[in-house]
């Protein structure tokens, strides 16, 4: 059975970068070369145009990049063919070698909880993500079902801590004692962190998404789970630096680890890319995972 923290960082280790494409195909930035029809979302050539676009992208990437992550509300925006769209995106990845973090965001209670745990992490899911991410906010209970099903499978789990937007620290940064409440619910993690901790590195298969946006909270977050991945969005189109996303990793065998930094709007339509032109849209998207991988790459073996 394969450890998700085993083998994202044995893969990071391996690529000698940390980068992790956010797959967010939002309908209006299709590039021509794949757009077909409106592009409305309930147009049935919208879907095939996003899922051709996606693997072309993944195709680009291929041997370079450990892990991507789709955004399922730009598929679910689609309606059933936009998960049908999904799924195989997903397995192409899986095929050219990249793991699927699933980013769905889930929290509900328990019961509801086990119906999400089904759909995308037991040995049984229609769906199955190589990890996904989850909202912590209805309590620990509510991680439960996740947590058994990441035993199980070997599947991994991305807990929300510190998220990369402006306004995160209007419940995030409130004061629970002398912590911020993001830095109590990493505390609050540990005993599940450990739980999952991988037999070859030692990284837990329960991750936590920490923003790159604020470096200075994922330095005291790092303090209170040592094993624990990160993911760090916010790198890229929302503003933070390389330095900034990496502020969090610890040293490792071969450079800094223990993260995997996401950028969607960044990778996906760079500059040059908005056209009908194979060639050009390649040299782009060439382009803009070169950045991607050498930016963050350098700043993991500074
Ligand atoms: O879980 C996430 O990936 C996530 C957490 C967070 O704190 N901030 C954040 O932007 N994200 C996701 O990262 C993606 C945005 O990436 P950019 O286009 O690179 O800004 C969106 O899919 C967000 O849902």
């Amino acid at each position: 059975m394969q450890h998700f923290g085993d083998a994202l960082i044995g893969r990071v280790r391996a690529l000698g970068n940390p980068v992790c494409i956010g797959l967010d195909p939002y309908l209006d930035r299709i590039p021509p070369l794949f757009r077909d029809g409106d592009m409305s979302p309930g147009n049935p050539l919208t879907a095939p145009a996003v899922e051709a676009f996606l693997k072309a992208v993944l195709d680009r990437a291929d041997g370079r990049v450990a892990v991507v992550k789709p955004q399922i509300a730009f598929f679910e925006r689609m309606g059933w063919r936009g998960l049908r769209a999904l799924d195989e995106v997903s397995a192409h990845a899986r095929k050219r070698g990249m793991l699927v973090l699933l980013d769905a965001k889930r929290g509900d209670i328990g019961s509801t909880a086990d119906a999400y745990a089904g759909a995308y992490l037991t040995a049984d899911a229609p769906m199955p993500a190589d990890a996904m991410t989850l909202n912590p906010y209805l309590g620990r209970d509510t991680l439960q079902p996740y947590l058994n099903a990441a035993k199980d499978t070997g599947r991994g789990l991305f807990i929300l801590v510190k998220t990369s937007n402006p306004g995160s620290g209007d419940y995030q940064d409130l004061k629970v004692g002398n912590r911020s409440l993001a830095e109590t619910v990493a505390d609050s993690l540990k005993a599940m962190s450990g739980e999952l901790e991988g037999p070859e590195t030692g990284w837990s298969s329960l991750g936590i998404v920490v923003g790159a946006t604020y470096p200075g909270e994922a330095e005291r977050i790092r303090e209170i789970l040592p094993k624990t991945i990160f993911l760090v969005p916010g790198y890229g189109a929302q503003g933070a630096t390389a330095a900034d996303a990496v502020k969090g990793f610890v040293k490792g065998p071969s450079g800094l680890e223990g993260g995997i930094v996401s950028s969607s709007r960044g990778v996906l339509y760079p500059a040059g890319s908005d056209t009908d032109s194979a060639a050009a849209w390649e040299q782009a998207m060439d382009a803009a995972i070169d950045m991607a991988v050498s930016e963050l790459g350098g700043a993991i073996s500074a």
